[in-house]
């Protein structure tokens, strides 16, 4: 089949029911439920995109193993030229959402293409887990279909395993083996846009102790199992307010939810991982999962940042207070630090590793640093934003005052920017700059930049970890070596 049209993925929606719980009430089909209705018209944008001659080439490539046209992200760079088409796919794609969207499809295919041409690491532990990866990785390619991901426990007792937990099925974990698969019982979270999804895959990430082996878990399953209920969280915008008035929190709500598993059947076919707390803890780093997902976050993170950076310079330009040292100073700081991401990404794919497979790899050292960097950029991005929007970021009026007769003359007359600023181009600023960093939309995008990828406190401390096994820090050693500390600095 190869890729799919926008079409083609709603009549997958259409085409199946899963329990999906909003506010108290079952959805009974997800394309009519209203707050779905616009991030399903934007991830379906994604999906024509690959059949825009504007962007075919540039997106999607002819996979040599079936010959049928496929999204860039299922490919396994071997080449610089590879990689550079896989960038051009994440910031097609980023640059549609304008990086508020963190899990589209192309971020859970870059996963499982990773986990594809990493799948000898499951050899070792079970050959049919390996087996079924990469049948799996097929499936999804040749459907070109869409996946969510639930990979860190509910917040229950953070001091303790998931087998010291209150309950042993708090967390998500296998109940027991039948002929047919495993039966599994548990909570998973926080699955982003799991409601609008075709498929949801479960992988492990560091942090299993011993006695954890029933929660050791990686399977995929389609969002329609029997027993699978997706509890989404108090949405952020109820789908009904215009775009004039919510330019971006009427757009790319990305719904989260908690998944829970009442006793599913996942069939052996779908099992990549189970009951082995070693393999657990190394199937992240060591399937590239960790690596290659960076390069396509930290193209989205750079957009969503280049983006947040762009608002505050026309918002202050707009009230004309560009013109102030302080303000100046603050956005010269949102654009140094843009252009430090934007360096990061070139020196990542510059500075490759290579696998024993041939597979390249963007070098981990810079795209970690943009994964410690972005969660303290972006939240910094967000305070300029409300520092320099101010009073006004409060005082906007709606859509509806705008075209109100009675109003046009005050709205145009009292919301006029600088000269050459009508009042509605100044309000729209103002509600683009709201939308990021008022609405509980923009918190949420900003709570997204703290933690997609994990804990940034302790991500960090990996990766001093990491550096500090591989870097030797031979300048400490050359300063010392040069002073032979019985001779005199200067000879008399
Ligand atoms: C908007 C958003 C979208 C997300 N989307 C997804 C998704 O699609 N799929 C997915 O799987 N996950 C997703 N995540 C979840 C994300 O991976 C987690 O938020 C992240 O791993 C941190 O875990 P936590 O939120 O449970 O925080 P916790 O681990 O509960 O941490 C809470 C606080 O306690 C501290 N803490 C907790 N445990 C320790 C410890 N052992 N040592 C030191 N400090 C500790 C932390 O530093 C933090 O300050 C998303 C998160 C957000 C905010
Ligand atoms: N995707 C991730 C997640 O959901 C939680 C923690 C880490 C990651 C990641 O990809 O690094």
């Amino acid at each position: 089949m190869g890729i799919r049209t926008g079409a083609q993925y709603i009549n997958g929606l259409k085409s199946r029911q899963p329990e999906i719980w909003l506010s108290g009430r079952k959805v009974t089909h997800v394309c009519d439920e209203v707050v779905f209705q616009q991030p399903i018209r934007e991830i379906a944008k994604l999906y024509d995109m690959q059949h825009d001659p504007e962007y075919q080439d540039k997106i999607t490539h002819i996979c040599t193993e079936t010959g049928e046209r496929v999204n860039n992200a299922f490919l396994v760079p071997k080449t610089h030229e590879d990689l550079q088409a896989r960038r051009a796919l994440f910031e097609a794609y980023a640059k549609a959402t304008f990086g508020l969207m963190g899990r589209t499809p192309d971020f859970l295919n870059v996963v499982l293409t990773s986990l594809f041409s990493n799948a000898s690491f499951l050899e070792k532990y079970n050959p049919q887990w390996a087996e079924n990866i990469r049948a799996y990785y097929r499936y999804i390619r040749d459907n070109d279909l869409f996946l969510t991901h639930a990979i860190i426990n509910p917040q229950n007792d953070r001091s303790k395993s998931s087998h010291e937990q209150q309950d042993p099925f708090i967390h998500l974990g296998t109940v027991k083996e039948t002929p047919q698969g495993l039966i599994v019982r548990g909570a998973k979270m926080l699955a982003t846009l799991a409601p609008i999804t075709d498929e949801v895959i479960i992988y492990t990430f560091p942090g299993f102790k011993p006695g954890d082996e029933r929660y050791a878990l990686a399977f995929a399953v389609p969002i329609d199992t029997p027993g699978l209920r997706i509890l989404c969280r108090e949405p952020m915008q109820d789908g009904t307010r215009s775009l004039f008035d919510h330019p971006l929190a009427s757009r790319f709500e990305e719904m989260d939810a908690v998944l829970v598993f009442h006793d599913v059947l996942v069939p052996w076919d779908r099992v990549f991982l189970y009951n082995n707390v070693e393999a657990a803890n190394l199937l992240y780093p060591k399937t590239g999962i960790a690596q290659q997902p960076a390069h396509q976050t930290g193209v989205r993170g750079l957009i969503k940042l280049q983006f947040a950076t762009e608002v505050a310079v026309r918002l202050a330009d707009s009230i004309g207070v560009d013109v102030y040292l302080n303000v100046q100073n603050d956005l010269g700081e949102l654009i140094q630090a843009v252009e430090s991401i934007r360096a990061l990404l070139r020196i990542a794919e510059q500075e490759c590793d290579v696998l024993p497979s041939g597979e390249i790899m963007p070098g981990w050292v810079p795209l970690e640093t943009i994964r410690g960097l972005l969660p303290k950029m972006y939240p910094r991005a967000v305070e300029v934003l409300q520092i320099i929007g101010a009073g006004g970021l409060l005082m906007s009026p709606t859509g509806a005052d705008f075209a109100n007769p009675e109003l046009v003359e005050d709205m145009e007359k009292y919301f006029a920017g600088r000269a050459g600023v009508s009042g509605k181009e100044r309000v729209r600023l103002f509600k683009l700059a709201w939308d990021l960093c008022g609405e509980a939309f923009g918190q949420r995008l900003l709570q997204y930049e703290r933690y997609y990828t994990g804990d940034p406190i302790r991500k960090r401390a990996i990766f001093f970890n990491n550096y500090k096994r591989e870097r030797s820090f031979d300048l400490v050693d050359d300063a010392l070596s040069v002073l032979d500390l019985n001779e005199p600095v200067v000879k008399a």
